[in-house]
């Protein structure tokens, strides 16, 4: 039994006994035109803008202005060593060590270069597993590396598919697939929290499963960073990648985050594509010499990488460092259970949550199945300013944000929703 209550009041009281709550001010919250605040549900697609982040942003502009390019040494945050700043507070986020994070990129480009490194597959030793709803892009990348290769696509690719008439995956499916085709896989590549569903998946049971069959094991966190705890070193995993657009709020297409685990740190006989970035800090600048690889996950860096938006970046995990995934998660749990109460209690049958109900396999989206993929549920929310989104074929998502989002949005939310079904 929950101890959530209906009504108003209620919403009210959590919010005031919200530890965190202070957090919402330090956002941007889009406003409609009478000055009333959006109720915004999409921070799984696009996290809002910190305020501090055209601060951090104007730093940096400044620097190049007055300095140009001996900003890379004398501007306050050195542009050389910029992406170190980001590292310890990003590793925290993802339960890492340092020497395994590195910020660059963007979200596609890092599968792909991971997969350079960790997906070198032999003749018979070469399939891909992927969730039958990954997103799109990272079907993409895994159809492609095995074209790549030279291998046929479509025989390379092994779904992990919900069972009949279920929306969920099961982790004895997964064993199940490679008992029976565990000689034949080369890679598992998974989204550690689902796009669509919302399901958060057991990543060292993952990590376990795929190692007992001498597979790589690779995790995309786009929708579980800075939403739910992962726990990458202990759990085992080779790699992951993310975004940082999403619950880290460092704006509209802005630099990835990617993680090697530590075992494969030193490992100079790993394949990678390289530059100048992948190379020894200290003799980068010599010029003409051999290439020299930094361990860790810096070294499979690039370029030098664009400033403005690592500056985002910072101003984002600054206020992550300081408030703490702890915190957050906590929140986090109670939010979305107050949200899930609210729905059920709705007792609806044009709706239906399709997320796990334990809050240890999600995080803060739920998503909402509608009864004949009725699209103008969507559309009659937007039209109240309530920002939640569409995804194919008939799913509501929508994510109470722990940062930004308050237990009166939720009520808010499910009192219109109500409004709509009933109309
Ligand atoms: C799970 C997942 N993979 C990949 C992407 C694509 O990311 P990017 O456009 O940064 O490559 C996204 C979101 O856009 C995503 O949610
Ligand atoms: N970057 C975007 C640009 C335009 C539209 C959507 C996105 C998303 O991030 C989608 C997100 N990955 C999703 O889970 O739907």
């Amino acid at each position: 039994m929950s101890n959530y209550k209906q009504g108003l009041d209620f919403a009210k009281s959590q919010d005031q006994n919200d530890p965190i709550s202070s957090y919402r001010n330090q956002f941007h919250i889009p406003k409609d035109k009478d000055g009333n605040d959006w109720l915004y549900f999409t921070g799984n697609s696009l996290g809002l803008q910190p305020k501090a982040t055209k601060e951090y942003i104007n730093q940096e502009l400044e620097d190049w202005a007055n300095l140009g390019v001996e900003g890379h040494f004398e501007a306050k945050n050195p542009w050389m060593p910029y992406h170190e700043f980001l590292t310890e507070s990003m590793a925290k986020i993802v339960g890492a060590k340092p020497i395994e994070v590195v910020i660059m990129n963007t979200l596609t480009t890092n599968l792909h270069l991971l997969m350079v490194s960790f997906y070198q597959p032999t003749k018979t030793k070469y399939k891909i597993v992927i969730e039958s709803d990954a997103f799109p892009s990272d079907r993409y990348a895994v159809q492609t590396q095995l074209e790549f290769h030279g291998f046929n696509a479509s025989e390379g690719v092994i779904e992990w598919k919900p069972r009949e008439g279920e929306e969920l995956l099961n982790i004895d499916d997964l064993e199940t697939i490679l008992e029976e085709q565990g000689d034949e896989i080369a890679l598992l590549l998974i989204g550690g929290v689902n796009y669509y569903t919302g399901q958060y998946l057991d990543i060292k049971k993952i990590a376990d499963l795929g190692h007992a069959k001498d597979c790589m094991v690779g995790i995309d966190l786009a929708h579980g960073v800075g939403n739910i705890k992962p726990d990458f070193h202990n759990s085992g995993v080779d790699f992951a990648a993310w975004c940082t657009y999403k619950y880290l709020n460092a704006g509209p297409g802005s630099l990835g985050g990617l993680f090697v685990h530590e075992k494969h740190a030193h490992n100079k006989d790993l394949k990678r594509f390289a530059g100048w970035w992948s190379h020894n800090k200290s003799t980068r600048f010599n010029m003409r010499q051999p290439l020299d690889i930094i361990p860790g996950a810096e070294g499979w860096q690039l370029s030098n990488p664009p400033i403005l938006s690592m500056a985002a970046i910072k101003a984002s995990l600054d206020m992550f460092n300081e408030v703490g995934m702890d915190a957050l998660r906590a929140k986090s749990e109670k939010l979305t259970g107050y949200f899930e109460f609210l729905i059920n209690e709705l007792n609806n049958e044009k709706i239906k949550i399709i997320t796990p109900t334990n809050p240890k396999e999600r995080g803060c989206q739920l998503s909402i199945q509608v009864k004949d993929a009725d699209k103008n549920l969507h559309k009659q929310l937007t039209e109240a300013n309530i920002i939640t989104d569409w995804r194919e074929p008939d799913v509501i998502r929508c994510a109470p944000v722990p940062l930004y989002n308050t237990f009166v949005d939720v009520y808010k939310m499910v009192e219109k929703l109500k409004e709509i079904l009933n109309r």
